[in-house]
């Protein structure tokens, strides 16, 4: 599977530990940045990040920062990003099962690599559950635009 992958410097060893077992799991990696731990800002990575799977280069993103939070939010203000932040395994099988979510994002200051492991692992190997879940999701697409 070809997967993109995005940090803030918060995150840069996590992200370099998360690409290694993934290209040793056999998957197309493009890590998208940041290659060093100078600050950077979490908005323009979450946004490579999004565009990369929204624009259908990437089938799944990996988004990271200190909390996963900002780089999730960011991600998630491109509407063809469904971007998860999860830290346990259960919800990101959850994320694809019922969401279809093509993103994950985590806090490398939260959990540690044996944990993002666990949860990049469930993420991949878990497939959309359609039924029920396939009209919400349409929904998450079709909300009304909100510009104030
Ligand atoms: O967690 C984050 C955003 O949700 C970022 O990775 C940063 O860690 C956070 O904003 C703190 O910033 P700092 O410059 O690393 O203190």
């Amino acid at each position: 599977m070809r997967i993109a992958i995005a940090s803030d410097h918060a995150a840069v060893a996590l992200k370099a530990t998360l690409v290694d077992w993934l290209r040793e799991a056999g998957h197309d990696v493009d890590d998208l940045g940041p290659f060093d731990t100078a600050s950077v800002d979490y908005p323009d990575y979450g946004y490579k990040l999004a565009e990369a799977v929204a624009s259908g280069s990437a089938e799944r993103g990996v988004a990271l920062c200190g909390s996963g939070i900002g780089i999730a939010i960011a991600a998630n203000r491109n509407p063809g990003c469904r971007c998860a932040l999860v830290s346990e395994p259960l919800s990101a099988t959850l994320a694809r099962t019922h969401n279809d979510a093509n993103a994950i994002a985590m806090g490398a200051r939260l959990i540690g690599p044996e944990m993002a492991i666990a949860c990049l692992s469930a993420f991949l190997s878990a497939d959309f559950a359609g039924g029920r879940h396939q009209h919400r999701v349409d929904k998450l697409g079709s909300l009304p635009k909100v510009t104030s």
